[in-house]
């Protein structure tokens, strides 16, 4: 496919007092269907139903949203602004708790609000949408320079599967573990990807294979059981799956289903690669058992296809994110280079270097 359809999840419209547009992920892929958010409010829930989702898009998606909040009473004053600047941030940082771009993006915000010198209420909200624009485009940047980091490492691949959803649709475009398959189709690499459906919420069968056809890379969707048989049928050639959070011994959190893969990937001697940006990096933790893991409803798993799947009193337990071992990571890609994940050193200092 020569030009590919470029796929954007959000976009800020107008000007400081403007609003956030999504696609609505979760009617996807049947529906490409666009909502505004107006409010905070209306961030935080698409947010947490996952109308936009995938850690870069969150964090892009949190910093409009300070941006709206700030601006939400008209003719304030700079500290009215700057108190529900605050106050839009400190309820975003609720929506969800594992993605640390969440947090990355409302610190950033947070530091121009705490900016002193704003004379005019004009001037500050102008300084909040820079910031947020800033963010949004830093996120473009490093998902191109993942993707250009991680074609090397896929070269001679021919299958590779990947897990959820790490694409466009994830990041502010072309997306983290997409990117290096994007990048790679494009250099004119034959591949063809297993997309594992990833219940409960099939972001892979509904997104990634979405995305994928949209750019014209051959895709089988496959329900996440059978991610075993296909590498033991010796059909898959590497492994690559995006991260919400990575904690500094390079452990890496990420959809739940991933760290099963990781160990099914050793087993078979597969390549497993986590391909994110430094933005997805929590130095502040040891390791990955210490990465909050968001706990969703048990509806998502119980009323699956419009239909009761779970009799009625049955418990569910619906952990949204699982952590990879480092020592299970081939490596890690990132818009600042390949990382080994086990060093840790390393870890730091191109981690520190980014910020
Ligand atoms: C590029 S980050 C994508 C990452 O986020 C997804 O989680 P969710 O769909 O719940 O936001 C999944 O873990 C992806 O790998």
């Amino acid at each position: 496919m020569s030009n590919p359809v470029k796929i954007e999840p959000l976009s800020w419209q107008q000007e400081t007092t403007g609003f956030l547009r999504l696609i609505d992920q979760t009617r996807l892929p049947t529906e490409l269907v666009e909502i505004d958010c107006r409010s905070v409010e209306q961030v935080w829930t698409a947010i947490k139903r996952l109308s936009v989702r995938g850690a870069p898009a969150i964090g892009v998606a949190a910093a409009y949203g300070v941006c709206i909040g700030a601006a939400e009473t008209t003719r304030q004053s700079v500290d009215q602004a700057k108190q529900q600047a605050h106050a839009a941030a400190d309820y975003l940082a609720t929506s969800r708790p594992t993605a640390v771009n969440l947090f990355w993006a409302l610190d950033r915000m947070r530091q121009v609000i705490d900016r002193d010198g704003f004379d005019q209420t004009d001037a500050f909200l102008e300084a909040l949408l820079a910031e947020a624009r800033a963010i949004h485009q830093q996120d473009r940047d490093t998902c191109h320079a993942i993707g250009r980091n991680g074609a090397p490492l896929i070269a001679a691949a021919k299958n590779v599967l990947t897990h959820c959803n790490a694409g466009a649709l994830a990041t502010a475009e072309y997306g983290t573990a997409l990117a290096v398959i994007y990048s790679a189709h494009d250099s004119g690499q034959s591949l063809h990807v297993f997309a594992d459906e990833t219940r409960p919420l099939l972001q892979g069968a509904r997104l990634t294979a979405w995305e994928l056809q949209q750019h014209g890379v051959p895709v089988t969707v496959i329900c996440d059981s059978m991610a075993a048989c296909v590498m033991k049928e010796g059909r898959v050639d590497a492994v690559i799956v995006g991260a919400d959070r990575i904690a500094a011994n390079g452990d890496a959190c990420n959809k739940i289903g991933t760290y099963g893969l990781s160990v099914l990937a050793k087993h078979h001697n597969i390549p497993f690669y986590v391909a994110a940006p430094c933005s997805t990096f929590d130095l502040t933790l040891a390791s990955g058992d210490l990465i909050p893991i968001e706990q969703r409803a048990d509806y998502e798993i119980s009323e699956a296809f419009g239909k009761r799947t779970v009799p009625e009193g049955v418990d569910v337990y619906n952990p949204a994110f699982d952590v990879a071992p480092a020592e299970l990571i081939t490596a890690i890609i990132t818009d600042r280079g390949v990382i080994d994940p086990v060093d840790e050193a390393n870890v730091r200092r191109v981690v520190q270097d980014a910020s």
